[in-house]
């Protein structure tokens, strides 16, 4: 048998646990456990298997269930990427590894040793995910979360979902986790509005996106705000529709996969803990109310296709495609107003925010500040001083200020840029990069990049063209399609005057009221466990 190399710190051997007669020559590198199986003779070379701890969740070392039994036993937990079966890509497959130590007949130093090796496994496995910054959880052990389950979410089966997987990963990682049940709409945004949350490490929901969106509103209404908003969160998709749970899968450079297999590349971001800012968008309703957002905001095509697809919420993920189909049968098109502070024309000073694939030729900018409703009948106040034409849009609650949006009833900047278009088939803004599982809307939106990435299409669009649109943003293809009637720039700040009496707009998949509406973002306001 070969030497083991130098880069091997701990060295053991060990026996199967279902086979007593099958050895193994087990090692241990700062970055992998490896074990090959030991023959009598020396000319049969087996292949050495090895498991990175870079994937592994947690390890654990116990005796023997039975008396007479005096060996020791260490498992350890990997989720590793894998070649998907029958389909292209890789998915995380968990792989379970167990070994029987019994070097002597003292039950207790073969106990110590198998807690030396446990112990040794899960801390490598930790400094392999050291923090890039202050961003990162407690060890596992000492990991307190809240998770909530919404037990309604997409086809009603998140709870089951928790049972079979979620459960096992969080136990295996050795955190420790309190499950809530979400009993009603607002319980969950109730909850966390009102409870402490110093005795929580991290706040997971295991849902569609609905109730996160809860949370974040129910943390940002909390006099303590400021430092709530920086709880870590973790998503678990629950839902149908589970936009940010495929975006973070998505950001930890992962292929597209099952909703199961989403599962468990979710669940072990959670056991592994590393935090993540999340920009949030502050968006006011035509009621004077303030919600925050951390997707998307939706008006016309996609928003009814949203809302008017929860009766196929049976179908699971494939809600969208149905309502998508039916909607594009009966096309319908919006009038309303559009402007948007480019991300382009901002001061900021991050060159990767600049660019826009807008046509210059498109953008009808104000040379004074106008409300979009005034465009055709704007007086000029010949002043070109950004700061003197803002005036702040100042909603009483907490939460941080709008520091970009007039009051919805004033101008809009002399630097926004108001769209010429007034007939749309969709308008939507995205601070993510899906939309749905498979709906790649923002193909370079990141969880941080301090953008709203607006689209929209004008009327005009034939349902052929529209079909085709859909079907390539499944690859996130739809914006390089050349597609005449759409048009996508990314902005910090936006304003819709929805002028067709009937509508719907959403807010992270979820109606609010119809009316004007705007919005501008908050670059990295919230914490999310990711990658
Ligand atoms: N026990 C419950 N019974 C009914 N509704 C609930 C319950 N708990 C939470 N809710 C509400 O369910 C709504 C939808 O939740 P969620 O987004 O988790 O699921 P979903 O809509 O199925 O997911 P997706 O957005 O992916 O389609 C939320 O607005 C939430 O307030």
């Amino acid at each position: 048998m070969e030497p083991p190399d130098s880069a091997v710190t701990l060295y053991g051997e060990f026996t199967s646990t279902g086979n007593r007669r099958v050895r193994y020559a087990v090692s241990l590198t700062d970055e992998e456990l490896i074990f090959q199986r030991l023959t009598s003779s020396s000319t049969v070379q087996r292949n050495k298997t090895r498991l990175s701890l870079r994937d592994c969740v947690g390890s654990r070392a116990h005796s023997g269930e039975d008396e007479s039994d005096h060996a020791a036993y260490f498992t350890a937990y990997f989720y590793p990427l894998r070649r998907r079966w029958m389909s292209p890509g890789t998915c995380r497959q968990r792989v379970e590894q167990s070994f029987r130590l019994a070097a002597l007949q003292d039950p207790s130093y073969n106990l110590e040793e198998a807690e030396k090796w446990a112990r040794e496994v899960r801390e490598r496995s930790a400094r392999l995910h050291a923090p890039r910054d202050e961003l990162v959880l407690k060890e596992p052990a000492h990991r307190r979360v809240m998770l909530l389950v919404n037990p309604q979410s997409g086809r009603g089966q998140a709870l089951s979902l928790y049972n079979s997987h979620i459960q096992r990963m969080l136990q295996e990682a050795g955190v420790a986790h309190s499950l809530v049940i979400t009993e009603r709409q607002n319980h969950a945004r109730e909850l966390v509005r009102e409870m402490s949350l110093v005795q929580w490490d991290a706040l997971a929901i295991m849902s569609g996106d609905g109730i996160l969106f809860e949370v974040i509103n129910g943390l940002l209404e909390r006099p303590d705000w400021e430092q709530a908003i920086r709880t870590p969160l973790a998503i678990l998709p629950g839902g149908s529709g589970n936009a940010l749970a495929a975006s973070v899968h998505h950001y930890s450079g992962s292929t597209p996969v099952s909703s199961e297999e989403l599962l468990l590349s979710c669940g072990f971001l959670l056991c592994k803990g590393l935090v993540s800012r999340m920009d949030l968008v502050s968006i006011h309703l035509s009621s004077g109310a303030r919600v925050f957002s951390f997707l998307s905001l939706a008006w016309g095509f996609v928003a009814d296709v949203d809302i008017e697809s929860e009766k196929y919420r049976h179908v699971g993920a494939a809600r969208f495609t149905v309502g998508t189909l039916v909607r594009i049968a009966s096309l319908r098109t919006y009038r309303g107003r559009l402007a948007y502070l480019p991300a382009a024309l901002d001061n900021c000073n991050d060159q990767n925010n600049l660019q826009t694939s807008w046509p210059v030729s498109n953008l009808y900018s104000f040379k004074n500040g106008c409300s979009i409703s005034e465009l055709n009948s704007c007086h000029s106040n010949n002043s070109n001083n950004r700061e003197e034409n803002i005036r702040h849009s100042n909603l009483s609650g907490p939460g941080p200020t709008d520091s970009l949006l007039p009051p919805l009833d004033q101008p809009v900047s002399s630097n926004w840029v108001v769209v010429p278009e007034e007939e749309f088939v969709l308008m939507l803004a995205m601070y993510q990069s899906h939309l749905a599982e498979d709906l790649f809307a923002a193909p370079d939106s990141t969880l941080e990049d301090g953008l709203i990435h607006l689209t929209y299409v004008k009327a005009g669009i034939s349902r052929t063209a529209l079909l085709r649109l859909f079907l390539s943003m499944e690859k996130g293809a739809h914006l390089t399609s050349n597609c005449p009637h759409l048009f996508h720039t990314k902005v910090r700040a936006l304003r819709l005057e929805p002028q067709s009496p009937k509508g719907i707009i959403t807010v992270d998949g979820e109606a609010v009221e119809y009316g004007p509406v705007q919005a501008e973002v908050h670059r990295g306001l919230a914490r999310l466990i990711t990658g």
